[in-house]
């Protein structure tokens, strides 16, 4: 899928949806002292322009003094940059990534706002446009999409009439359209070293993303209908059309025709189908799966592979539950699925028949007996009775099943029990002489109690008394031992079957009752402790999770604050050399320093901030606060500067020039501004890069050994970690495929 973002209205998100072309307005603020002509009015999407009668003279069109445009939606000259996103580009951008293409185009004549709507403003973090907004909205989009992985692929370019030019590529190189590969929009290279966003593609998964950039000056008579289908096809077409204007009175005619193109683009049909890219395995594993279905379902339907042995009892009557359960249901549209053979079906047309000629038996009864009033209603009662007592059977064998479970966990509890107690109670038994009491001396009965209430007290357990602590005094020490409930012939101790004796022992024994009592305390209180360990991980987790990606999307907020200031700050230096340069040059007349249109910028970029500017005035050690060297700023090229030092809009390359000679000397004369290290935006970045390394260690982790990777060697380094960790995935999966 692709999303161009480019100096123009894409809409429908519906998979082979037809829709027209959405064309949204935006009119750009006039500059002070301009003249506004136009009375802008706004109902229901359409654009009233009423021109005031001495203007309307002066015009061509014969003194119309109402245009009527329709329009999907208006931005007026309040309009922010947030809002014309999430009104135009929001929906584009989700769609792309749900697999349609898209794109946003601006339309416009010369300096009506197309860069400033698509790229933004240079200087406030605020005035970002429409490409930055959609970079940051594709990552974090596909952070909440772990369920699909992305590619990215970027590409920046100016398409100018007939030719084009790569704005990544260093040497930008001229090239007319059809000399560019024909693919060049599907599949450029990833070219992102040059663009300020870079850091951010490390997360290497996104969409087919791409930009494209109407040069400088590219008004409405180069970019007509013929140019849009002739360079870029249908592709184009498929788009969100923003288009551009100013109500200044001497740009009237170049509004009108704006709008008046604008109408007739919104008349092209748009139809969008879904882009639906399948893993060749993948596909062959389901047409596989389709071939091995559509095979048994003819088989089953020829009466083949029926050479298995005859239903059971237990097959036959779950077929009657289910033809019972299928008459039983009221629904019209209930399915009978009685198994998946034909003997299932034969089996179920069977029953059917029996509980046919049943309900005929019961009629016939009826009849006789009643004479025909009561037919329908008794064979409805059989029917009920049946369905019930098949539900009872049902419900009996879950019983069953129960019981069964609760007899074996019983017994295997009552075994674990008397090997506990057999070790202290039994072995004394056995050990004494027949002559003496089978009661153990108090000493060591009172020792072991004082070792159960040790371990349950070390366990925080109450734990259940013995009713008493002495076993019954023995009526014969010759023949026989009284236990309290049972009698135990006794003829020598240690001839005795030990399981026996402590099972007779046991018995009825008020001690045992309390061990299985505190047993059962015990076992519960552990699952509630296991339950409540479970809970606290999860919120740990979910509050780390929540945390750890805000902090995540501050930090990168911070981050491209933090670039757009080191940039602002080389521009400004660079500004600051041009007047110096002036300054010096020039004799200091009084006529030079009133025309010298510079130094207002010099105070609006010393808005960064009010410690600069104390900083300039109290000491002569500053360093330079946004260290570019010459070298790294004309590399970045035209796509990471402003043309022009006095003027942005200009566009002359002979302002360019001046920068380059500017930033060459702004070394010498760089001690003028604060150095970055200082900086209160680096100093929040290295806070949350601590607060963020023990998170992202963790995740780490849990991406290790979720994938199963505990013996990767790591380095400790997050990055390279990171990478090696994606490379190990990577083999595996290679491995899988392969040994599958
Ligand atoms: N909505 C707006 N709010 C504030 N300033 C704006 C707005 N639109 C445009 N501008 C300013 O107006 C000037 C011209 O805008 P911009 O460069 O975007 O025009 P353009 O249509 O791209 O022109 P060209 O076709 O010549 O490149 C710039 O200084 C820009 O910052």
């Amino acid at each position: 899928m692709q999303l161009f973002v480019s100096s123009t209205k894409f809409s429908a998100m519906g998979a082979g949806f037809d829709s027209t072309i959405d064309i949204y307005l935006r009119v750009r603020p006039i500059s002070s002292g301009a003249k506004a002509v136009l009375e802008l009015n706004q109902e229901e999407g359409r654009v009233t322009w009423t021109i005031p009668r001495h203007v309307s003279l002066g015009l061509a069109n014969h003194q119309r003094e109402h245009f009527t445009f329709k329009f999907t939606g208006l931005f007026d000259m309040e309009s922010k940059q947030d809002e014309v996103f999430q009104k135009v580009a929001h929906k584009v951008v989700i769609g792309s990534l749900d697999g349609y293409n898209g794109t946003i185009f601006a339309y416009g004549q010369t300096g009506s706002g197309k860069t400033y709507t698509i790229t933004g403003g240079s200087e406030r973090y605020v005035d970002r446009g429409i490409i930055p907004r959609t970079i940051s909205l594709i990552f974090s989009e596909i952070a909440e999409r772990s369920e699909y992985a992305y590619t990215l692929h970027f590409s920046y370019m100016e398409v100018y009439n007939e030719t084009g030019y790569d704005l990544l590529n260093p040497d930008h190189e001229t090239k007319a359209l059809e000399d560019l590969p024909k693919d060049f929009i599907l599949a450029n290279e990833p070219i992102i070293a040059n663009y300020q966003f870079a850091n951010a593609f490390r997360v290497a998964t996104n969409p087919d993303v791409h930009f494209l950039q109407n040069p400088a000056g590219l008004g409405r008579n180069q970019l007509n209908p013929m140019h849009i289908r002739k360079s870029l096809q249908t592709r184009v077409l498929r788009f969100v059309m923003i288009a551009t204007v100013t109500i200044a009175q001497d740009q009237l005619p170049e509004t009108i025709s704006t709008c008046r193109f604008a109408q007739r683009v919104a008349m092209i049909s748009n139809q969008v189908t879904l882009n639906e890219e399948v893993d060749p395995n993948l596909l062959i594993k389901r047409l596989k799966q389709q071939i091995g279905d559509l095979k048994g379902e003819i088989a089953l339907l020829r009466g083949e592979n029926e050479n298995r042995p005859p239903l059971s009892a237990s097959e036959i009557e779950n077929v009657r539950s289910r033809v019972i359960g299928f008459l039983s249901d009221k629904g019209v549209d209930t399915d009978l699925h009685c198994g998946g053979s034909m003997m299932h079906i034969h089996a179920a047309f069977q029953i059917l028949k029996e509980m046919l000629k049943h309900g005929e038996t019961q009629t016939i009864k009826s009849v006789q007996d009643d004479n025909g009033s009561q037919v329908s209603s008794e064979s409805t009662v059989v029917k009920t009775l049946q369905v019930k007592v098949s539900d009872l059977q049902y419900q009996l064998q879950q019983r069953d099943n129960e019981i069964q479970i609760l007899v074996a966990f019983i017994r295997k509890r009552e075994a674990a029990a008397r090997n506990t107690v057999r070790s202290a109670s039994v072995q004394s038994l056995t050990d004494r002489p027949p002559s003496t009491s089978c009661r153990g001396s108090r000493t060591e009965e009172k020792g072991g109690e004082m070792k159960r209430s040790q371990l349950l007290a070390e366990k925080n357990v109450t734990p259940r008394p013995s009713k008493s602590a002495d076993f019954h005094q023995p009526k014969s020490t010759e023949l026989d031992v009284d236990l309290g409930v049972a009698k135990l012939p006794v003829t020598s101790g240690r001839e005795m079957d030990k399981d026996k004796a402590f099972e007779l022992f046991s018995k009825g024994n008020d001690k045992m009752e309390a061990i299985e009592e505190n047993k059962s305390l015990l076992i519960a209180m552990c699952a509630n402790a296991k339950a409540l360990g479970e809970k606290v991980n999860r919120a740990r987790d979910r509050t780390y999770k929540e945390g750890f990606s805000e902090l995540r999307d501050i930090k990168k907020e911070i981050e491209h604050l933090h670039k757009l200031l080191e940039h602002n700050g080389a521009q400004l230096q660079a500004d600051f050399e041009v007047y110096w340069s002036a300054m010096t040059a020039a004799p200091a007349s009084t006529e030079t320093s009133r025309k010298a249109p510079i130094i207002p910028r010099l105070q609006i970029s010393s808005a960064i901030g009010p410690q600069h500017q104390a900083n300039q005035s109290s000491s002569a050690e500053y360093k330079p606060l946004f260290p570019f060297s010459s070298n790294s700023l004309s590399a970045r090229g035209s796509h990471c500067s402003p043309l022009s030092v006095s003027d942005p809009r200009s566009g002359s390359r002979g302002g360019n020039d001046l920068r380059a000679l500017a930033l060459a000397s702004s070394k010498e004369h760089s001690k003028y501004v604060k150095s970055p290290s200082s900086s209160g935006a680096g100093q929040v970045l290295n806070n949350l890069d601590n607060l963020l390394q023990p998170i992202r260690r963790q995740q780490l982790k849990e991406s290790v050994n979720t994938a199963g990777l505990q013996k990767v060697p790591l380095t400790g380094n997050a990055a390279a970690d990171a990478d090696i960790i994606a490379f190990y995935k990577a083999r595996s999966g290679v491995l899988k495929k392969v040994s599958s």
